[in-house]
């Protein structure tokens, strides 16, 4: 966590002048779409990815399976948004990866880099050095992958592909992260023996990550056995086999959609996401319960999923471990809270793009706030707050989490926004539609239904 205010411009976040009234179209899930370039690399025949994410991320993944031979042409969706259209060839080395900071990319690329017939070198953004990545390299070793990460552990480091790999059996701790089980199921049909992987830790986040991967390896036609089936306890099977060359589209990113909920929730307004999935393995889909323990009231419908807040925002206890992307969001949200807040279950956050735990603490405490660190979370008791910086240690998710607290405080000034376009690039201008289009088109405000936030906050 490094303050990096002096290079970078401040966005002073706007305040809703009432109830926020909007319909908030959110770009596609950075999940899915990483995941869907990683299967269709490694089809055996052409597929096309639909209303993909276009973000650092994203493209930094794109760019990274170019690298080793795969072809992704770029068009335009016939119903709007684009169409990524996907040719694999067999993958090659010598290649050079950028991750940027993109855990999808650190930890999913290995896997394919090992497949290569040369070397493929990994390297990112500082921050990338830090995060964890030896249960990805460990594993690789022991399923017969050769790398130079000069005892690290980590990035940066050379992969030095054989043009095949053995697979089979391997033990991971993934209580780090889940990405460590993505990463190796995504490629695990590809590898000669297929994968037997048995997680050893203690813990295991973000599992609706998990089950993403499983069922989206079962619509590319992978025969994968998973602990829900009946099998053993924390352990995934992936049979080797050919992937088929799927036509998908993506859903919504509906942990991006955490802001713009979070904005009727915290104005007493109304927002609407379209096209909402009725059906997902998205974790940002449990928005919809925690939102409403915190006071909205949620109604999915064929016009989307649409947040009501109730003028009232109410403290929450909760588990985050699956959700841990949210926390950030919901943080935020509980520092306007009525009540007390208890956040649990995600100590692995001090891993993520920054120390998520210290960064928000420090940061809502800058603003007047009361939150304290406890071992796997976070304590947050409302207090009335005042305006500042705002930094985000080039953390997206942190920069959303103060537009959130800007809504209703006056004067917060949000550092290195241009952070968010890791998920959301136009995310400055959507957060500004939202509150009034130009146009009046959609979104707006209205007079605010009073509140403890309308009439506290801001005052210091
Ligand atoms: O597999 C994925 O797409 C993700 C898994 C989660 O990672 P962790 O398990 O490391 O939290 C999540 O936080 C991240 O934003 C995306
Ligand atoms: C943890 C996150 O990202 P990454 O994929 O880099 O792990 C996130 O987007 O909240």
């Amino acid at each position: 966590m490094t303050d990096s205010t002096a290079q970078s411009d401040v966005w002073p976040a706007p305040v809703a002048t009432g109830a926020v009234e909007a319909v908030v179209r959110v770009p596609g899930s950075k999940s899915v779409t990483n995941r869907a370039l990683v299967l269709a690399a490694h089809s055996t025949e052409p597929g096309w990815v639909r209303r993909p994410l276009r973000s650092r991320d994203t493209v930094l993944m794109a760019d990274a399976l170019r690298a080793m031979g795969v072809q992704i042409d770029e068009m335009v969706n016939p119903d709007g948004g684009e169409a990524w259209r996907i040719i694999p060839a067999g993958l090659h080395g010598p290649a050079r990866v950028d991750v940027g900071n993109a855990g999808t990319v650190m930890r999913f690329l290995p896997p394919v880099a090992a497949l290569t017939d040369g070397p493929v070198r990994f390297e990112g953004d500082a921050r990338a050095y830090e995060r964890p990545l030896h249960g990805v390299i460990d594993a690789l070793r022991v399923l017969g992958a050769r790398i130079d990460d000069e005892g690290r552990g980590s990035l940066p480091m050379t992969v030095h592909g054989a043009g095949s790999l053995t697979g089979g059996a391997v033990d991971v701790d993934a209580s780090a992260s889940s990405q460590f089980v993505s990463a190796l199921l995504l490629s695990g049909p590809r590898f000669n023996k297929g994968l037997e992987l048995r997680h050893t830790g203690r813990t295991l986040p973000s599992q609706p990550h998990i089950r993403m991967t499983v069922d989206m390896l079962r619509t590319a036609g992978a025969k994968v056995d998973t602990p829900q089936d009946g099998g053993a306890r924390n352990v995934w099977r992936v049979a080797p086999s050919a992937l088929l060359g799927r036509d998908l589209t993506v859903e919504p990113d509906l942990s991006n959609a955490a802001p713009f909920l979070a904005a009727a929730l915290v104005t007493g307004g109304t927002v609407t996401v379209p096209d909402w999935p009725r059906r997902t393995t998205q974790a940002g889909d449990s928005l919809r319960e925690l939102f409403t323990r915190m006071g909205g009231s949620c109604d999915l419908t064929d016009r989307g999923l649409t947040l009501r807040g109730g003028g009232r925002v109410l403290g929450l206890t909760a588990d985050l471990h699956d959700v841990g992307e949210l926390a950030p969001v919901i943080a935020a949200v509980a520092a306007l809270a009525d009540g007390e807040s208890e956040l649990s279950g995600i100590a692995h956050l001090r891993m993520h793009e920054t120390d998520r735990l210290a960064a928000l603490a420090k940061e809502i405490n800058g603003l007047g706030g009361d939150v304290t660190e406890t071992e796997d979370g976070l304590r947050i008791r409302p207090r009335p707050l005042h305006g500042g910086v705002f930094h985000t240690y080039e953390d997206h998710r942190l920069a959303t989490a103060a537009a959130v607290l800007g809504l209703v405080v006056d004067g917060v000034a949000v550092e290195n926004v241009g952070t968010t376009a890791k998920t959301l690039p136009d995310f400055p201008e959507m957060w500004t539609a939202m509150l009034g289009a130009p146009d009046g088109a959609a979104a707006g405000t209205r007079p605010r239904p009073p509140s403890r936030q309308s009439q506290g906050q801001g005052q210091g």
